[in-house]
């Protein structure tokens, strides 16, 4: 907590009119939106700073252990807002920006999300970085400050079409540049043998400059510090080939020193192998791992106590590297005996893995590894034969190195001392199915921590109204602790706080469809049940499947238009990665229907399908808020946890959905009796499958899916082009690999079983406000004690 009074909202009015004119320079009558929303932002950050200070001084003074997350993503969106939240400042600056007679809303949607991520990943990595600053647990993120994070995204003619996303051309007050914290980053070469020893000889280097950006945490009491690794050339400016005229040449090497932090790879699900993406991984390992051994041995520690004062997770595979890094490091640099320096790496290594879909685990050609980092290559060999010595009865076919691969999660298992699933199926899979035999070889390594989401974000921040609902009934302080959201358990029989409830959720979707209809021309009736889908776009995640059902719900409507339909909004939103075809397809196929359904004069307000552009954080603020229904829909045994759901279910939505990652936890919080389950278990899809025609099986015992089908290969959708969907439509018959057609029928049913509940809405109410009351678990404070707990064995600073 910074000891200067708290500021009201004059005082905070002069702050940003000084920042306005000394910080941006600008006179007050001419200050555009930019400038006022500059102003406000480092108006807060002064407020930060000294929290900030006071959390690394603390943490130095006390010797406390320190939690670095390795992470390639962080997808913290905008930061303006959760700052003020985060210093009980947001109604304050609201006053002080409306007191200059400037909108609210206009300034803080100024700010660009940082898009630093894809998704989940992402993500979670900026709800943990947020909630070990709220419980005082001194943590560093480390990643990579993309000039350019994922993707823009806007449609033509239906089709997504992607844009470079550029967060940085403007200035961004919520980072310090650290020049003096660089650290030269090697690649490629040869390795020598010197005095005996081996020696790497990088053949290229850049250099990794960090970029701090503080991390406030709940009630401003403890602040941590996000570094951003950015490439910087080691040598400027050829000048020499400069004087020769030879311009392009001479800028050469800071092109390509800087591609290694130029874009983030758009892809979430495919590992693509790419060498510059492995160059990546390494730039922020390397320099992540320079950092922490400079700040340890700064501090007098020996290396042989880092595994005391330091804990390492990895988001992932994709700083994997930090095995075979910080081994490198401790001896072939620090001159460690080599068996020690990896049993001290394990000590100090954690592994989180986020998925099981094959095509997403990373394994790098051993050539390719060789080249880039020769050395590396090496040691991860050493650290196979070492781990095969160890265990004498390790199968054959177990090990980091086979058929001339590097297999990073057999690497990230064999140097962690602990390896977590993100929810309780998805560990129970790692076990049974990814690592089957390391488990046997390691027992109790493998441990679950099932994901969370910062409640600070996603409902005191994003559900103003509800929030404040909340506050009314039980006082303030769930923010911090969760679980007190069950003392609105006992108020679920007052019929007045059911109607505020809901009240709320009205509010909330008046304001999304004023916004659907401003930004997209389309008119939603709030009566309707808003029923969302939004999420990256993959066939496991079945986006599919829910656009089937709308076609059949609108073919039903067409059939008998006199009969009685409760209206449904169905909200798409999500980024297909651009070399994914079939998801891509699903997008067109999506927009095509909507454009049919939409402009039926048959169905008229009772069906209405949107899918804006760009689906992103802030997006998800606006849109989860304003939910009825959250579609979780995916294959069971595909999605490791998910953590919309839990956002969904928080904000009051009621979920239909499988029993897939942390839907299964969420349905035993929530009561199965405010949760519309559906489709095959993970086991039931095993054996589904075993049957290679089940697609054909199950669509031949479906006459409404045959239907849905036909129309959409007879181009009822696309007019234009009637063989547009042909080969989405053969897939259905014929592969059909995430059971799309085998779930398909129990999806629809359960979608009846929505209509008719949300007819009967003081039943509806009770459900929608039993599930916020009773998702205390999910909060990522849980998640990060159980981290705490379990991984890196630190404990509050607070
Ligand atoms: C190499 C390309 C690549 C990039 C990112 C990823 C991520 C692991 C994909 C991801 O975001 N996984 C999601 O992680 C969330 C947080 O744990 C989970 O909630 C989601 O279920 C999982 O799909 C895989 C492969």
């Amino acid at each position: 907590m910074t000891n200067t009074p708290t500021p009201t909202a004059e005082s905070l009015r002069d702050k940003i009119l000084h920042h306005v004119t000394y910080s941006m320079g600008k006179d007050a009558k001419h200050a555009s939106i930019y400038d006022w929303r500059m102003a406000l932002s480092l108006a807060l950050r002064d407020r930060v700073v000294e929290p900030w200070f006071a959390a690394t001084r603390k943490t130095w003074d006390q010797g406390r252990k320190r939690v670095y997350y390795l992470s390639m993503e962080f997808l913290s969106g905008r930061m303006l807002e959760d700052a003020a939240i985060n210093l009980g400042l947001r109604a304050t600056c609201r006053s002080a920006i409306e007191g200059l007679g400037l909108d609210w809303y206009e300034v803080i949607e100024n700010e660009p999300d940082a898009a630093l991520g894809n998704g989940g990943l992402g993500r979670l990595a900026a709800c943990y970085m947020e909630s070990m600053a709220s419980l005082g647990c001194p943590g560093y993120g480390y990643g990579i400050r993309y000039e350019h994070g994922l993707f823009k995204q806007r449609f033509e003619g239906g089709q997504q079409v992607e844009t470079p996303e550029d967060w940085l051309k403007q200035r961004h007050p919520w980072e310090f540049e650290r020049p003096e914290s660089a650290y030269e980053i090697g690649f490629k070469g040869y390795v020598e043998t010197v005095d005996g020893k081996p020696h790497w000889v990088p053949g290229e280097t850049v250099l990794a400059e960090a970029y701090d950006m503080p991390v406030i945490g709940w009630q401003g009491k403890w602040a941590n510090t996000l570094r951003l690794w950015s490439a910087k050339p080691t040598e400027m400016f050829d000048l020499a080939r400069f004087n020769h005229g030879d311009y392009a040449a001479a800028a050469e090497p800071e092109a390509l020193a800087r591609t290694l932090s130029r874009v983030l790879y758009p892809d979430d699900t495919t590992y693509a192998g790419k060498e510059l993406r492995l160059k990546q991984e390494y730039f922020l390992t390397a320099a992540a791992l320079q950092d922490i051994l400079r700040r340890h041995l700064a501090a007098d520690l020996s290396l042989e106590a880092l595994p005391k004062h330091v804990a390492i997770q990895m988001n992932d595979t994709h700083p994997a590297i930090a095995g075979p890094e910080l081994i490198r490091l401790l001896s072939d640099v620090h001159g460690m005996e080599f068996e020690h320096a990896i049993e001290t790496a394990v000590q100090c290594l954690g592994y989180t893995n986020h998925t099981l879909l094959p095509e997403a685990l990373e394994h790098w050609a051993t050539y390719l590894m060789g080249t880039v980092l020769p050395r590396h290559m090496q040691i991860i060999e050493k650290i196979d034969s070492w781990h095969r010595r160890n265990h004498p009865n390790r199968p054959h076919f177990v090990g980091i190195v086979k058929h001339q691969e590097v297999r990073m999660g057999e690497l990230a298992f064999i140097t962690s001392h602990k390896v977590n699933g993100v929810s309780a199926l998805h560990t129970e899979l790692i076990k049974k199915n990814l690592f089957p035999e390391l488990n046997k070889l390691h027992p109790g390594r493998i441990i679950n921590q099932t994901n969370g989401i910062t409640p600070r974000r996603w409902l005191r921040m994003a559900n103003p109204a509800l929030s404040h609902l909340i506050i009314d009934t039980i006082g303030e302080g769930w923010e911090g602790d969760l679980d007190r959201l069950r003392e609105l358990e006992p108020h679920i029989e007052d019929s007045a706080f059911l109607d505020k409830f809901m009240a709320a959720k009205r509010t909330n979707k008046e304001h999304l469809a004023a916004w659907i209809a401003q930004s997209e021309g389309i008119t939603l009736n709030p009566d309707a049940i808003f029923d969302i889908q939004v999420k990256r776009l993959h066939e496991y995640k079945r986006q599919l499947m829910n656009i089937l059902q709308t076609i059949s719900e609108w073919h039903e409507m067409r059939e008998n238009p006199q009969a009685d339909y409760q209206p449904r909004v169905k909200i798409f939103g999500g980024k297909a990665a651009p070399g994914y075809y079939a998801a891509k397809q699903i997008i067109r196929l999506i927009k095509d229907v909507a454009e049919v359904i939409n402009n039926d004069p048959l169905i008229g307000d009772r069906l209405k399908i949107v899918y804006p552009a760009n689906y992103n954080v802030s997006m998800a603020e606006r849109l989860i808020p304003a939910a009825d229904l959250s579609e979780q829909i995916s294959t069971a045994g595909k999605e490791a946890s998910g953590t919309g759901n839990m956002k969904f279910a928080l904000n009051g939505a009621l979920t239909i959905g499988t029993l897939d990652g942390a839907n299964v936890e969420i349905r035993e919080q929530v009561g199965a009796e405010n949760f519309f389950l559906f489709g095959l278990t993970a086991d039931e899809v095993m054996e589904r499958r075993r049957d290679p025609e089940h697609a054909r099986h199950a669509i031949l015992e479906s006459p409404v899916l045959q239907d849905v089908l036909q129309m959409i290969a007879e181009g009822r959708f696309s007019p234009d082009e009637p063989e547009r969907y042909h080969d989405l439509v053969h897939n259905m018959w014929n592969s059909d690999y995430f059971l799309v057609a085998s779930d398909f029928e129990s999806y629809r049913s359960s979608q009846k079983e929505v209509d008719v509940a949300f007819g009967d809405r003081a039943s509806w109410a009770k459900m929608a406000a039993l599930n916020t009351a009773r998702m205390g678990f999910f909060s990522s404070d849980r998640a990060i004690a159980g981290y705490m707990r379990d991984i890196w064995d630190t404990t509050s600073a607070l």
